[in-house]
């Protein structure tokens, strides 16, 4: 059975273009489906053996319904992340003018990084959300409820649309970050661009709690690229943290803070160690250097066994 890779589609999405970054993927089956969950469901069954999927926005931040779903479901590894930048065009059926819009079909992530556009140009317009950004297109040949929708610009050259209005982000440079995901495997080997993401919950309701998860990382020279708060679901107030740190599960600093987290927080997942999708290399100081916490740990052997010190 040939290999599958699971993406939001349907064909003509960012979250493709995501999937076309992945040299392994090259001439394997690609499932279209239709959200997030029934993406990694694909990965938990063996159906795929990974999936693509939007995990951040540069203006609209996390993509909640994933970072949630990796929160909730056992057993996944992130072991690759992509860069998508995004832009947006509105698109309706032909001989639609701007001023006969009323109802915009769009991605929810996509209406978030167009508002401004929107608010200034469509004001009095409604909103019916989407499953992906092609599909918004594609519902307005199955059905009039919308009169518009948002769009990736390349639309038009795959289906008969016409473009009411170009370049309708708020910010021309949004970029949108996508992680592969396959079934829990061994980390791959670092590249000293890589990223490590968990998800930790706090102990208990006390003050300096969330200052004390952060310190784990602090005292050890790693830096933080992302830090997202969710709610549990449990109860009003609780929250985990969804944390990417820099470097890999292999750098002694890495490992080192990673024991401190598992020793403090009731409940830590390993999403992965994967390489950056920038290649930017890791920075830190010389002092969190991993030969400095294997000369640590050797003196402390060393002091154990009873030798002098040197
Ligand atoms: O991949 C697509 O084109 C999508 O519609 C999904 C998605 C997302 O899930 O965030 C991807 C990128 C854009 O920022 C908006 C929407």
């Amino acid at each position: 059975m040939s290999e599958t890779y699971s993406y939001l589609g349907p064909s003509g999405t960012f979250t493709e273009a995501a999937l076309a970054q992945v040299p392994e993927a090259e001439g394997k089956d690609w499932r279209s489906v239709n959200n997030v969950g029934e993406a990694l469901d694909d990965v938990v069954s063996g159906r795929s053996v990974a999936a693509m999927i939007a995990i951040e926005n540069s203006i609209e931040g996390g993509v909640t319904a994933t970072l949630d779903a990796l929160a909730n479901i056992p057993g996944l590894r992130i072991i690759g992340e992509y860069l998508v930048r995004v832009q947006f065009v509105l698109v309706a059926r032909p001989g639609t003018t701007l001023d006969e819009v009323r109802v915009v079909n769009a991605h929810p992530v996509a209406y978030a990084q167009t508002r401004k556009w929107l608010d200034a140009n469509v004001p009095t317009h409604g909103h019916i959300p989407s499953t992906s950004n092609v599909a918004a297109a594609l519902a307005l040949f199955e059905n009039d409820l919308a009169d518009a929708a948002i769009a990736p610009p390349q639309i038009v050259q795959h289906h008969a649309l016409e473009v009411l209005a170009e370049n309708i982000a708020d910010n021309a440079n949004a970029v949108t970050r996508f992680v592969l995901v396959s079934k829990s495997a061994a980390v791959p080997a670092p590249t000293g661009a890589d990223k490590t993401s968990i998800i930790a919950e706090l102990p208990e309701d006390r003050a300096g709690a969330l200052l004390e998860l952060l310190e784990q990382f602090s005292t050890r020279g790693v830096n933080l690229s992302l830090l997202q708060s969710r709610p549990i679901g449990d109860a009003l107030g609780r929250y985990r943290f969804v944390i990417d740190a820099d470097g890999h599960i292999t750098d002694e600093r890495v490992a080192d803070a990673l024991l401190g987290v598992r020793r403090f927080s009731p409940h830590i997942l390993f999403l992965g160690s994967y390489p950056r999708a920038d290649k930017a290399p890791v920075q830190y100081t010389a002092r969190y250097d991993d030969g400095v916490f294997l000369e640590a740990r050797q003196w402390l052997a060393a002091l154990i066994a009873g030798e002098p010190e040197a």
